[in-house]
């Protein structure tokens, strides 16, 4: 069964594994059953759902970045200049667990109610729509953000807590590009002017540096033709085991 259990779970790899060994450990009982019939299943899992494709609530400036960076990333470059300014975008999930490879599985054993807070707002345009490009050298990330009207704060603007939850998104998403699995360990934020509900808004998120287990990002969130500054951020994440997100 230890051997079963070991093939499985190679087929569930997480990046550096981390999260398939500590899996081992937290299955039992019922779950431990199910998780053994899965066996009998394909082995290919089915594609999980990406929300970081347009839908019909996104706004013109929403398509027109969402356009502008797919049709950068589809360009073809000489010269490693030029392809440091490709952008890839990343697909979207709503928990993380899905970026594992069988993910959905792993998605439907553990917690399995839980959702991502940024994509658990079931109407499209209602909460947080957005999209995130990393370029090639994974240096920086884009993302265009489009804020829905339930996550209002001051009358007709966004919520600062929204605002946080965001930044704390597109630079998690970026620390964890270059060293999964991390959390955040500090995150300063500047509010230098309201993002109005319903508008389209850029974040860039750069790589400040990388020191052992600490990954030092900034951020800020403009205006589409960034002529207005909207917020600024810096954020540390420190790299954990698996074992230390599941024991909390
Ligand atoms: C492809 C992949 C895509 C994935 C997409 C995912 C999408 C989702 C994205 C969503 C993203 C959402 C993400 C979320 O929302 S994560 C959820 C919110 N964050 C947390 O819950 C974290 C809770 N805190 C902890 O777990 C611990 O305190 C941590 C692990 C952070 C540190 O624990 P500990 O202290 O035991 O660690 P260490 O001793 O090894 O320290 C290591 C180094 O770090 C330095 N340090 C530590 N804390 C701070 C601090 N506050 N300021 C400055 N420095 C700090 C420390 O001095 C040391 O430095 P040095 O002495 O080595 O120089």
């Amino acid at each position: 069964m230890a051997q079963s259990l070991g093939r499985l779970f190679t087929l569930l790899s997480f990046r550096k594994t981390h999260l398939s060994r500590q899996c081992v450990q937290v299955l039992s009982g019922t779950t431990l059953k199910r998780t053994l019939m899965m066996r009998a299943v394909p082995i290919l899992s089915p594609k999980p759902r990406d929300f970081s494709l347009p839908n019909p609530s996104w706004g013109e400036e929403m398509m027109r970045l969402y356009n502008y960076y797919s049709s950068q990333s589809e360009v073809e470059t000489e010269g490693e200049e030029e392809q440091g300014s490709q952008w890839t975008r990343l697909p979207s999930y709503n928990r993380s667990l899905k970026y594992a490879i069988g993910g959905v599985y792993l998605s439907k054993i553990i917690q399995s109610k839980a959702r991502l807070f940024t994509r658990n707002i079931k109407h499209p345009g209602a909460g947080f729509e957005y999209v995130v490009f990393f370029t090639k050298d994974k240096q920086r990330c884009v993302c265009i953000f489009q804020a829905g009207h339930l996550l209002e704060g001051p009358p007709g603007h966004v919520h600062g807590g929204a605002i946080a939850t965001i930044i704390d998104t597109v630079t998690g998403t970026h620390a964890s590009l270059l060293c999964a699995p991390v959390v955040t360990a500090n995150l300063n934020i500047n509010y230098r002017s309201p993002i109005p509900l319903g508008s389209t808004v850029l974040i860039e998120s750069t790589l400040d540096e990388q020191e052992g287990k600490k990954t030092f990002i900034s951020c800020k969130i403009t205006s589409t033709d960034g002529s207005k500054l909207h917020t600024e951020a810096t954020a540390l994440f420190v790299s954990v085991s698996v074992s230390h997100l599941l024991r909390g």
